[in-house]
Order: C-alpha cells, then sequence, then structure tokens
C-alpha cells in the first residue's frame, strides 16, 4: 500500500492517543526523561531495534537522562504519514518499561 501524507487534522486526531507526542505539520516529536544515563542508552537501543524492524527511522537525541525523538517520512519528502504514527505507537508501548516519563 502506498503511504501518503497525513493532513494536519489527522495527524492531530491520532495524536489524541499519544499524549507528550507533538507535531509541527512536519516531524512528530516526543521527549522523554529517564531515570539516569544507562536507562536512557538502553531506550535508544530499543528504539533502534524497533526501527529495525520497522524499516522506519526517527532522529534520536541522546542526553545524559533525555531521549528526544523525532520522525517524518522521507520517501513522501518529509511529512508525516502512518508509517511515524505506527513508530510512535510502539515506542509508547515500551517507554514506560525502561522508566521513561
Ligand atoms: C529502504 C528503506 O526502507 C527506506 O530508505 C526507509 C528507511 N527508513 C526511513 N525512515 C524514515 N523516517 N523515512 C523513510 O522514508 C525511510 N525510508
Amino acid at each position: 500500500m502506498p503511504v501518503e501524507p497525513l493532513s494536519q487534522q489527522d495527524v492531530e486526531e491520532r495524536l489524541r492517543e499519544l499524549p507528550g507526542w507533538t507535531t509541527d505539520g512536519v516531524l512528530l516529536r516526543r521527549s522523554y526523561r529517564l531515570p539516569g544515563h544507562f536507562p536512557a542508552v538502553a531506550l535508544v537501543v530499543h528504539i533502534a531495534r524497533i526501527q529495525e524492524e520497522l524499516g522506519h527511522h526517527s532522529d534520536l537525541t541522546l542526553g545524559y537522562d533525555t531521549v528526544a525523538i523525532a520522525v517524518n517520512t522521507h520517501s513522501v519528502g518529509g511529512k508525516v504519514t502512518g508509517l511515524d504514527v505506527e513508530l510512535a505507537r510502539r515506542i509508547e508501548a515500551i517507554a514506560p518499561g525502561h522508566g521513561a516519563r
């Protein structure tokens, strides 16, 4: 199935089920605070594993106890698509297990 950009309204509707995630119309973003540096590193590695499984990759920024995620779909010229929302859902499902909030 071809991947198509979502309208801003579509993105906002989908984000209602993803508290903490925001969009500026170009990127889907969320930052997490972790209980220390290694938990933050572990979250990055876990996200990297999910991204390899999906074949879809965000820009991940690792801080001391923070992880920031920004993602859109390059193949449609840098717009938000269902692939980005799916990645956000997958990340939300595993982040609490790392103590992320
Ligand atoms: C061939 C490979 O699946 C593609 O290049 C994937 C890789 N990861 C990707 N990640 C993101 N964010 N957007 C893409 O369009 C994309 N394309």
